[in-house]
């Protein structure tokens, strides 16, 4: 069974603790020590203070649920120690020098970096845009201000312009723009809006293409404890570590 670490243990690795039965986690990191061992009440898993202990335990793959930075800190030495690792904060791959060393150092030890779904559907198909031309692929996203921790009392536009900047600015609100980006392998035009009336978080993809015209509309359910995070996106971590093994593999 596929040896699980966890590198950050918020909200949605409190998900992946407590509703992914059969993950098999055998280890917790974050630097707010107190969340790791709330976790470990949870899996029984060890909690470590040190990164370099977490990373030395027995472990097949790392699963970052913690922040941008924690990506940068962590997952060359993650893939350098010879673990797979799947980064939820992708929008630390917006950094074009930062992601090739990271596939460089994973082509080298034969590892592999994966990224979520996350927060958004149709992720699978839109890796066309891969081989086949796109002409436009845009992301419009409104949270509500406090996931956004901005106040104002009407909706409005906080961002307008590229993914890469988007991600400076945002960067617990928008990696899911990073991640339509390395699907589709174009760039991604964001728009960002702040809604006082919005309940749930909205993600809308428009794209075009050679292949036709897409459009998708996902609203959220927020995380208890993290407005500004969908729930949905642990649920795709888990159903990720949980199709590792099978034989067949369902999407493109
Ligand atoms: N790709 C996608 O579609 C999505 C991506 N995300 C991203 O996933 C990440 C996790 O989300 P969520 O669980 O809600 O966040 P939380 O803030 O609830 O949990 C993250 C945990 O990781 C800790 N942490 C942060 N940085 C580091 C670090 N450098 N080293 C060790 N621990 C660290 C935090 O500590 P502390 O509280 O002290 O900061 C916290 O305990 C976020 O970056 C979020 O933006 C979320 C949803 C969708
Ligand atoms: O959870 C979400 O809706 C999206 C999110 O936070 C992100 O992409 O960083």
């Amino acid at each position: 069974m596929i040896r699980v670490g966890l590198l950050g243990c918020g909200n949605v690795a409190e998900v992946i603790a407590s509703e992914g039965t059969g993950i098999n986690i055998t280890a917790l990191y974050d630097f707010e020590h107190s969340h790791a061992e709330h976790l470990k009440e949870l899996t029984g898993a060890p909690a470590f203070k040190k990164f370099e202990d977490f990373l030395s335990q027995d472990l097949d793959i790392v699963v970052e649920a913690a922040s941008v930075g924690a990506v940068y800190e962590h997952a060359e030495d993650v893939l350098m120690s010879g673990k797979d690792i799947v980064i939820l904060s992708v929008g630390a791959l917006a950094d074009t020098d930062f992601k090739n060393r990271l596939i460089k150092i994973a082509e080298e030890k034969n590892r592999k970096i994966r990224i979520p779904s996350g927060a958004v559907m149709g992720l699978d198909n839109l890796k066309i845009g891969q081989i086949s031309p796109m002409s436009k692929v845009l992301l419009r996203t409104t949270k509500s201000p406090r996931s956004l921790r901005i106040e104002t009392n009407e909706k409005t536009l906080v961002f307008s312009g590229r993914a890469d900047e988007c991600i400076k600015q945002y960067p617990k609100n928008i990696n899911v723009a990073v991640a339509l980006e390395l699907a589709t392998g174009h760039d991604v035009e964001v728009e960002l809006w702040a809604d006082p009336d919005i309940k749930r978080n909205m993600h809308e993809i428009f794209a075009e293409g050679d292949f036709g015209d897409f459009y998708l509309k996902i609203k959220n359910n927020p995380c208890p404890q993290n407005p500004a995070t969908s729930y949905l996106a642990a649920l795709s971590i888990i159903t990720l570590l949980k199709n590792l093994e099978k034989p067949m593999i369902i999407g493109t």
